[in-house]
């Protein structure tokens, strides 16, 4: 029987290729099927540091997406009271300097907006693994189906970190279970992120303006759910940013500094940005460009696991180049260097 290419392309340009891979290929295959998908997928966080995935087994996308923007659009003092106290782990509200710069119509409120050409336009719910002592979740009041919903969320996307995991070690050539001790807690952080609509203009006025800042991701994966809006650029090998544009019923897939360090460097930590969105056929010069909502699942080995280079990464022509190190102080460093707290 012909074998049916698993993998074709997401984002293809002159210096960035992003593959797009079936994950059923790896889900319900069998061994050569799974052998070629973990390859594809190694691959792509070779080269790229970003795959997209489909037929990837998260069922609750869609209800997510909905809870999330009921959630956004409760008013400011609701959300405010979960905000996130940046004492301990990742968990709360989020608002940034989105208020200014939402529609933004009137030119004198422009200058606000340059003012503002720093921040990015955005808010955001982090929510981490439940039961962890003296780390509680901030779940909005009297919403049951919320919580529910995003436990419910939280677990799929734990499940895919594990087989992704799987398919990573099948990829490096050791045993397929290789990282099932590192990633059990599952001490990962769900981050529902709005993008508040804002005028064009603002985009216009300040070159600078981003509605988030260029960064790597800290953790081993994340898995990035995006709506249609678009804007979400990554940054190609020789420096150009490349529009990661959304494809129906894919995420996003990016390896970040915690696996790039793990794996000796074999794998990328890839920067990326969110910017204006592309203009659609039609669209004025001047216009608002909707809310942008996405949903990204930030994984990261058990805290408390000692993380040493993965074997199969090192070989006779590569020198190790980093020392082992806790995933909890690891992450805890990097969150010093950015928020200046623990
Ligand atoms: O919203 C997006 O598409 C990207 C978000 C992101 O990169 C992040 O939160 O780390
Ligand atoms: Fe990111």
């Amino acid at each position: 029987m012909a074998q049916q290419s698993t993998t074709t392309s997401a984002v293809s340009s002159a210096t960035l290729d992003i593959p797009l891979i079936d994950f059923s290929a790896f889900l319900d295959g069998n061994r050569a099927d799974r052998l070629s998908t973990s390859k594809a997928i190694l691959d792509g966080f070779r080269r790229a540091g970003f795959i997209y995935l489909r037929n990837h087994g998260i069922v609750d996308v869609e209800k997510t997406f909905k809870h999330s923007a009921t959630f956004f659009a409760k008013p400011k003092a609701e959300k405010d009271a979960l905000a996130w106290l940046r004492t301990g782990q990742i968990r709360g509200y989020n608002a940034q300097g989105e208020e200014k710069l939402n529609n933004v119509t009137d030119p004198s409120q422009v200058i606000d907006a340059r003012e503002y050409g720093g921040e990015d336009i955005k808010e955001t719910l982090e929510i981490g693994r439940e039961g962890v002592p003296g780390e509680p979740n901030k779940w909005p009041a009297g919403d049951d189906d919320f919580k529910e919903c995003m436990v419910g969320f939280f677990s799929q996307c734990r499940g895919l970190h594990v087989e992704l995991m799987r398919a990573i070690a099948i990829g490096f050539g050791i045993a397929e279970n290789w990282f099932d001790d590192f990633v059990d807690a599952g001490d990962n952080v769900l981050r529902l992120l709005h993008y508040p609509e804002v005028n064009s203009n603002v985009f216009r006025s300040n070159g600078m303006q981003v509605r988030a800042g260029a960064h790597c991701d800290y953790g081993s994966i994340t898995l990035l759910f995006q709506d249609d809006r678009g804007g979400l650029q990554v940054l190609s090998p020789n420096g150009e940013y490349v529009h990661a544009t959304p494809i129906k019923d894919t995420i996003v897939v990016n390896s970040g500094d915690l696996l790039a360090r793990w794996s000796n460097d074999m794998i990328k930590s890839t920067k990326h940005r969110v910017v204006e969105p592309p203009r659609r056929s039609g669209d004025d010069v001047d216009m608002i460009h909707p809310d942008r909502y996405s949903i990204a699942y930030f994984c990261v080995p058990n805290l408390d696991k000692y993380v040493d280079v993965i074997p199969g990464t090192l070989n006779a022509s590569s020198q190790r180049k980093y020392e082992g190190v806790i995933c909890g102080d690891y992450m805890a460093q990097k969150f010093t260097a950015t928020f200046g707290v623990h």
